[in-house]
């Protein structure tokens, strides 16, 4: 029988929700047993940041040769630098029948969705935007005029979230993190029950 390919974990929300705060808190914890794509970015490498575990840093010229490429699944441009999912890794995980995780913004988001359909699609919300400017406040990495932008963009994003499958407010980080790993229990037990069922009617066609 051919072997089940894995599936594909789209994680997105508007920039200081904490999508990397509950990826952190997901990979962090041993039982998790998905595979995370690292992504490639133009942007500065931060203090304590490590090339090829948290992004791999590319320049411009590189990233852009990498588009003509094909080498995306999907890249965005996003507060003056690029970011995106390379195709190679994510299809040989998925084809190796191990799940792969994304975290990246709802721009990029939309491009998986129309390639991936059947990827699952979970959206990270603040409890309320004033929760997210403070984040982004707090987080200290953006000056006054940024955060505006993103509150800006933020508001646009929030109206996203009906196109994706699941919506987790990010209120406790553990619990957020306990929320997105049973969405993706729950998923694998209705695609099993799902598949089982078409067998079924093809063994009973026959
Ligand atoms: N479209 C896309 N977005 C990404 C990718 N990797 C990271 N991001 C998103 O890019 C945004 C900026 O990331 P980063 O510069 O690390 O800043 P921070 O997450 O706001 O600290 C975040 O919303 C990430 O989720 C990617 O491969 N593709
Ligand atoms: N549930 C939460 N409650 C309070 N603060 C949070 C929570 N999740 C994340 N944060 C804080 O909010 C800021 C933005 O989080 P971050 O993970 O960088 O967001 P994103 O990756 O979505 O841009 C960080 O300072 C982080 O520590």
């Amino acid at each position: 029988m051919e072997k089940e390919k894995g599936l594909l974990i789209v994680l997105s929300g508007p920039s200081g929700v904490g999508k990397g705060t509950v990826r952190k808190a997901i990979f962090d914890d041993p039982e998790t047993d998905f595979e995370y794509s690292i992504s490639m970015t133009t942007r500065n490498q931060r203090v304590g940041e490590v090339d090829g575990v948290d992004y791999f840093f590319k320049s411009k010229e590189e990233f852009e040769a990498l588009i003509k490429d094909d080498a995306f699944i999907e890249y965005a441009e996003y507060v003056g630098n690029y970011y995106g999912t390379p195709v190679q890794y994510v299809r040989d995980t998925m084809d190796a029948g191990k799940d792969v995780f994304l975290e990246i913004e709802v721009q990029g988001a939309r491009q998986v969705r129309k390639k991936f359909p059947e990827a699952l699609f979970i959206f990270l919300a603040p409890p309320t935007l004033e929760h997210l400017e403070q984040r982004l406040i707090g987080r200290g990495t953006e000056s006054q005029e940024v955060i505006q932008n993103r509150i800006n963009e933020a508001r646009k994003e929030v109206e996203m979230m009906n196109l994706y499958d699941y919506v987790v407010i990010n209120d406790e980080v553990m619990e957020a993190k306990q929320k997105v790993q049973t969405i993706v229990e729950a998923e694998h037990l209705k695609r099993e029950r799902i598949e089982a069922r078409f067998r079924k009617m093809i063994l009973e066609a026959k």
